[in-house]
């Protein structure tokens, strides 16, 4: 259905999807994907969800080879929400090995590809373990000036913005911050992601239509790109489907 519905902006010729060159125009500079689909595809093959997050790490390294490959300076993929700590505990226990199990095998080929790992959200409340891998990561790649790879791991935006404010009143309290000082662009600078620039293109894969508490500020002047395609099976078909559409609507819309 829902490919149906998007299907209409479908690249208008066959070689559209061929691969992106990082030449091309209107390439989408920051890309944020909510990477949904992972249990519904283990369960399509009888297998236990773990094999779908499984899999859909290795639809996330074939998603940071086609974005690096492509020019996007930012690529945000929401790992894990706030929300996700009410799935049973031993999905999150198998869930929280999973940024050391990455990084342990993806970092040497990151760093070769001088690409820069962070990672947004509550990272203080993660397990030892889990936090001690994303700092390692995020310490050896710093100094790299590529793509920024940024995980979005035990993330919420309204408690994001709900600490800004709360960091920002105590600042006009102080005397810090004047009232009048107070405006969007301060707001942003004290988001997680202050040191991002916003997505210009959100993906969202298995079919559900939402935002599920991600970048809601950030995603303001972002164009949503969803597909009814599973995480796990999302290929260089899909991502230069979502690209061309998306040059399609700036050279439609553009900046005006
Ligand atoms: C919790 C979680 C779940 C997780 N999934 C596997 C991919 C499918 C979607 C969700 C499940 N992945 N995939 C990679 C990471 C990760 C996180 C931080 C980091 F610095 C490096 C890698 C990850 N983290």
């Amino acid at each position: 259905m829902l490919n149906k519905l998007m299907g209409k902006e479908k690249p208008a010729e066959e070689d559209d999807l061929n691969e992106i060159k990082p030449e091309e125009e209107n390439i989408p500079k920051h890309i944020a994907v909510i990477m949904d689909g992972n249990g519904r595809w283990a369960k399509k093959r009888g297998l236990p969800r773990v094999a779908g997050h499984r899999e859909g790490m290795n639809a996330i390294r074939r998603m940071v080879r086609l974005a690096d490959r492509t020019g996007v300076e930012v690529l945000t993929l929401y790992a894990f929400s706030t929300e996700n700590w009410k799935r049973p505990k031993t999905e999150v226990e198998f869930l929280m090995r999973l940024p050391e199990r990455f990084l342990n095998a993806e970092l040497p080929e990151l760093i070769e590809k001088n690409v820069r790992v962070r990672v947004t959200g509550e990272i203080e409340t993660l397990p030892e373990y889990t936090q001690r891998a994303v700092k390692k990561a995020a310490e050896e790649t710093s100094g790299n000036t590529g793509m920024i790879l940024n995980f979005a791991l035990n993330y919420g935006s309204r408690s994001e913005i709900i600490e800004s404010v709360k960091t920002i009143y105590k600042k006009v309290e102080s005397g810090e911050v004047a009232f009048t000082e107070i405006d969007e662009g301060l707001l942003s600078k004290h988001l997680m992601t202050a040191e991002l620039r916003d997505p210009d293109l959100l993906i969202r894969t298995s079919g559900e239509i939402r935002l599920s508490n991600f970048m809601l500020w950030q995603l303001a002047y972002a164009e949503f790109w969803f597909t009814d395609v599973l995480w796990p099976d999302f290929d260089e078909k899909d991502f230069n489907e979502a690209v061309r559409v998306y040059q399609q609507r700036q050279r439609r819309y553009g900046g005006v």
